[in-house]
């Protein structure tokens, strides 16, 4: 049976792992569509590492096959805050603190210097299968005002100039065409087949 875990809470996320796999026959469930999943520690040092946390653990626990994301935005003013402590800058899993605590630890940079960009790693576990590892970027600015209500996180500080556009601005195809997470996807849709069958 085509069935994949999607290795996380984030309704965000799951929304655009299901653009990527429900077209391709896969059934897609996500932690919060499963009872008694023990809290799973994100104490690596990199995304990387902590992805394959995150997709190893649910393997290892549940015998399926299983894709984690662990992704974060880094601003070079910041250098590369709030990186891999993205979920949690501001304390708590709170995407309205977190992009008021962005802002604030920006006040006064100018634009043109309030360079960042968005990084995703994916890794995806199977059972008896090497680990197959994928990542994505996209640079970007951030915003002094929020911009736009599509999307989640930090989409609407985080602005494109080729598109004149916040990611908070994007409809998830226009947003899944340039973001890390769909970059990554590319990557990832070029090689899942091969690891699918190995
Ligand atoms: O660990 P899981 O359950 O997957 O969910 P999480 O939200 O804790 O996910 P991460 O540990 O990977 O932290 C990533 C954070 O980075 C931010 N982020 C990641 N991708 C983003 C995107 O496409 N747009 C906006 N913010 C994003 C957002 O604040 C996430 O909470
Ligand atoms: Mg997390």
């Amino acid at each position: 049976m085509k069935r994949i875990i999607i290795a996380t809470k984030n309704e965000g996320k799951a929304r655009e792992f299901k653009t990527f796999f429900e077209p391709r026959g896969f059934t897609v469930k996500t932690l919060n569509d499963l009872k008694k999943v023990p809290e799973i520690v994100e104490n690596g040092t990199t995304f990387a590492e902590n992805a394959y946390i995150k997709a190893s653990t649910l393997t290892a626990l549940l015998n399926e096959t299983v894709l984690a994301d662990d992704s974060g935005l880094l601003v070079d003013a910041l250098q590369g805050a709030p990186g891999i402590y993205s979920a949690r800058y501001a304390g708590d899993h709170d995407e309205a603190a977190n992009n008021a605590k962005l802002l604030k630890e920006l006040k006064g940079i100018p634009l043109a210097e309030r360079t960042a960009r968005f990084h995703t790693s994916l890794v995806v576990t199977g059972v008896d299968k090497k680990a197959l590892e994928v990542t994505g970027e996209v640079t970007g600015n951030i915003l002094e005002v929020p911009r736009g209500v599509d999307g989640f996180g930090y989409d609407p500080l985080f602005y494109v100039p080729e598109l004149k556009k916040t990611f908070a601005q994007l409809t998830p195809a226009e947003k899944n065409r340039i973001s890390h997470r769909g970059r990554a996807l590319a990557v990832l849709n070029e090689k899942f087949d091969d690891w699918w069958k190995s």
